[in-house]
């Protein structure tokens, strides 16, 4: 049996409807002839064939609700009415095609085929003509998806996918640990993370959800826990004082990190948001630790379990922030600053840091390890993996 999470990670390469052998892969609406030369006003299979062509056209995603009508109508021409076995509840995505599809009932393959056709005239009327290729994304910048640079002896560690609000994919991941591992090495005296473009991170990207492999959603799970702790370790073992410069909006991974952080100076556009809740998952990063610690718990509990955003003031009212600058300012002054405490004895600095990280280490290996087991379940749960296709599918992703 198809799994739902296996069904969305064939979603993320492909459009769904291929999968039950309608031709329903729509890259984008452009200008076409009207009723596609129909005349009569009964659809012949001529016509219907003429319609599923056009469709392979369209160059621009009609989105999730005419696919799924397409596709009923289009099974309901061919087939007749639906004769397939309901899929399982997690099975979201052939749920919903089942659905569709069940809904028509009775009606008679020649009046979908008619539907069909007309659904199609219409949307590829009122389509625009293909436009032009567009210049890059605002604010995209060459590079990879992770910029690390050495200066001054300050290791900075860039999210560079201002597009995706810089989202971390896997790879993302497993950079910012080689990262961390050169860092630790180098001769530096501060590591800084921080993000290009509006955003300073939008936590974990949610098609890392998609790429499921052959050995199923479990293995996925597994090894997807195994990466997340080694890479909180990463954080909880790094030698060094860690910044956060916090240039914009923060959710999910890189909020709850920042407990782990020496300094975190945010921008006064920050915002610190945690909606582990409404994406069926629960705290990472040591945070079910870090937060009620430094916030009490009842203000982590809003944050972490109630998914409360909060501005950079209030984050730094709740010591979650050092210090909040204007926007305007925030570049120049944190990065003097910073410059500043680079001047510092190295070897003290480091060994402050050491004595003041040793008390709590072992117990922050254990929170580590005690939520990414959590995580693990949570993961393949059907309030998480609704919550990710409902993600992916607003964006057109499904
Ligand atoms: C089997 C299990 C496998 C699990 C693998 C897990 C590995 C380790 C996991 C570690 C645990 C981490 C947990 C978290 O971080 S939870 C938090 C996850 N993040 C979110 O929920 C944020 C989602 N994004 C949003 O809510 C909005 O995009 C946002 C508020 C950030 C911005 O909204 P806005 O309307 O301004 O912009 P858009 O939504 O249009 O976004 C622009 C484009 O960026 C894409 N985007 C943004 N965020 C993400 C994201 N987190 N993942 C993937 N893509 C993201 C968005 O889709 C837009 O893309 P397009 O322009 O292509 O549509």
């Amino acid at each position: 049996m198809t799994t739902m999470a296996q069904v969305i990670c064939g979603l993320a390469r492909r459009w769904c409807f291929g999968a039950l052998g309608s031709p329903l892969q729509v890259p984008c609406l452009q200008a076409l002839p009207l009723h596609l030369g129909r005349t009569a006003t009964r659809a012949s299979q001529r016509d219907l064939e003429n319609a599923v062509h056009q469709v392979k056209l369209w160059k621009k995603d009609p989105g999730n609700e005419v696919k799924l009508k397409l596709y009923a109508l289009y099974k309901q021409a061919t087939e007749g009415p639906c004769n397939l076995p309901k899929p399982g509840m997690m099975d979201l995505v052939n749920k919903a095609k089942w659905d569709a599809w069940s809904a028509l009932g009775s009606l008679p393959k020649e009046t979908a085929r008619e539907n069909y056709v007309d659904l199609v005239s219409s949307l590829s009327a009122a389509s625009e003509p293909p436009s032009p290729a567009k210049p890059a994304a605002d604010g995209e910048q060459a590079g990879g998806d992770l910029v690390v640079t050495s200066e001054n002896h300050i290791t900075t560690i860039t999210f560079n996918r201002p597009a995706k609000k810089n989202a971390i994919t896997t790879q993302m991941y497993q950079d910012i640990m080689l990262a961390l591992q050169a860092a630790s090495k180098d001769d530096s005296v501060l590591t800084v993370l921080t993000g290009n473009g509006e955003y300073y991170c939008s936590g974990n990207d949610l098609t890392n959800f998609t790429d499921i492999p052959p050995e199923g959603p479990e293995e996925k799970a597994r090894t997807n826990a195994i990466l997340l702790r080694e890479f909180v370790d990463c954080f909880i073992d790094f030698p060094k004082p860690l910044v956060a410069v916090v240039n914009g909006p923060a959710v999910g991974i890189s909020v709850t990190l920042l407990g782990l952080f020496d300094l975190v100076y945010a921008s006064d556009r920050a915002t610190f948001h945690t909606p582990f809740g409404p994406l069926g998952l629960s705290p990472e990063g040591c945070s079910s630790y870090t937060f009620p610690k430094m916030m009490g718990p009842s203000k982590a509990a809003e944050m972490l379990i109630f998914g409360r955003k909060l501005t950079a003031q209030e984050a730094c009212a709740q010591g979650l922030v050092t210090e909040v600058f204007p926007d305007s300012t925030f570049q120049k002054e944190v990065w003097t600053r910073l410059r500043a405490y680079t001047k510092l004895p190295p070897n003290a600095v480091r060994t402050s840091r050491e004595v003041m990280r040793s008390k709590g280490r072992e117990r922050l290996h254990a929170v580590n390890a005690e939520e990414c087991g959590a995580l693990q379940q949570r993961w393949l749960s059907e309030e998480c993996t609704s919550a990710v296709v409902r993600f992916l599918s607003r964006r057109g992703k499904l």
